[in-house]
């Protein structure tokens, strides 16, 4: 038993117990853990990510070997252990210390440890407006203060854990301007400039060629369909609406799609794979299309749906087909999904309010405009979903924790 690390959290291997063979194209390293479960590492893998000075910049935490560089067939010279890990001496010298909790937080054959993460809380329209309609500050709706969030991170923590829970979350008593929401958004990082601007105001002006700047009903939406990388969270703050409509339907498009999969799996199969183009184009000067055509229900390398990919109204016309058959089917199945979109069940709608402007993940969360009339005035801008998670992670498990798992 190894006597200072007996309480440590990771059960950790007795080291006499470490089953070494040589490290050659076969051999691995083999560490029984405590616990009675067994990784096994390859020798090439270990060399690769060997965090001594010389191999692993110690402040910017890049690699500084030549990966390719490693004869695939690596073997060590020696291998001896100490209390907090293990020290490999590869033939040509050169030495390699892991510690035992780094190996079990990179342990991939199997995978022992998840990095840290946030539950998400997926909502019907049904869910949120019963409560919003009695008091629509009810703990039930996700919200923070604005001066919480200006104050210090832990505000900032607390609106990124919020809108990673609900996909979407207010911020209460921001100043009705742009420059405060400008700095607000800037909490979480830095905007995303489009073609639109960078931190944008707009009314109903067709000051850019997009159905957003006139008076339309806009059907429920993710932004920026045409964009290769999607923009990660929007936020949108009313400043002034003098006239009748323009209200706020949300949708969570995760919830939408764990209904779209039980009512018909087929028309899931359909929006999760069928390549569908997009484009920007009403203004002279842009035409912008992404790198590919991607489906509407896009999924991570674990089968995990990570993003909602669907405005009808920038859907390009489809001239792609795996099969002709498919046409029927991709409309068939599009209006299974539009029909979810748009039922009262899924739907949240409110009015937006001066002075609490609504921030959401673009990727997850769908949003749209009923129509109106008057003079209406929104600000707002877009942030990039990696820059948001970055923050998120941060200000919500502390940077040791998030390094842990590079
Ligand atoms: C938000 N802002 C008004 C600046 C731009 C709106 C872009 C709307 C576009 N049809 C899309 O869905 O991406
Ligand atoms: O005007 C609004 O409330 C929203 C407009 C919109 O959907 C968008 O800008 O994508």
């Amino acid at each position: 038993m190894i006597r200072n690390l007996v309480n440590r959290k990771y059960l950790l291997g007795n080291p006499n117990r470490i089953l070494f063979r040589a490290i050659s194209t076969n051999g691995k390293l083999v560490v029984p853990w405590e616990d009675g479960k067994t990784s096994k590492y390859h020798g090439i893998w270990l060399r690769d990510s060997c965090q001594c000075r010389e191999c692993h910049h110690p402040t910017t935490l890049q690699r500084l070997i030549n990966s390719s560089s490693i004869p695939l067939d690596i073997s060590a010279d020696s291998i001896t252990e100490n209390g907090d890990g293990v020290e490999i001496t590869w033939k040509g010298d050169h030495k390699s210390f892991y510690t035992y909790e780094w190996l079990r937080d990179h342990s991939y054959d199997p995978v022992l440890v998840e990095p840290p993460s946030i539950k998400e809380v997926l909502w019907t329209g049904r869910d949120l407006h019963n409560s919003y309609v009695k008091d629509p500050y009810s703990r039930d709706i996700p919200q923070v203060e604005f001066d919480e969030v200006m104050r210090d991170d832990a505000g900032v923590g607390k609106w990124t854990r919020k809108i990673a829970e609900y996909g979407f979350a207010f911020v209460n008593n921001t100043p009705v301007d742009e420059k405060a929401t400008e700095e607000l958004c800037k909490r979480i990082a830095f905007v995303r400039p489009t073609h639109y601007g960078g931190f944008w105001k707009f009314t109903s002006d067709m000051a850019k060629a997009d159905l957003a700047y006139s008076q339309e009903e806009l059907g429920v939406h993710t932004d920026g369909t045409y964009f290769t990388d999607q923009p990660g969270l929007q936020l949108f703050h009313l400043l002034e609406h003098i006239g009748t409509g323009g209200e706020t339907p949300l949708v969570d498009g995760f919830k939408a799609a764990e209904r779209l999969k039980e009512l018909d799996p087929q028309a899931y199969t359909t929006l999760s794979t069928v390549p569908v183009p997009a484009h920007a184009a009403g203004n002279k000067d842009v035409c912008i299309q992404p790198a590919d055509s991607f489906p509407i229900l896009m999924h991570d390398h674990k089968g995990l749906l990570v993003q909602v990919r669907w405005n009808s109204d920038d859907r390009s016309t489809m001239r792609e087909w795996d099969t002709p058959e498919q046409v029927l089917e991709f409309y068939r199945a599009a209006k299974v999904w539009s029909d979810i979109l748009s039922s009262q069940e899924f739907v949240f709608q409110f009015q937006l309010q001066p002075g609490r402007p609504m921030i959401f993940n673009n990727l997850r969360v769908l949003h749209g405009r009923t129509g109106f009339e008057g003079k209406r005035t929104m600000c707002g801008a877009y942030i990039n979903r990696d820059d948001y998670v970055s923050r998120l992670r941060l200000t919500n498990f502390g940077r040791k924790e998030v390094l842990r798992f590079l």
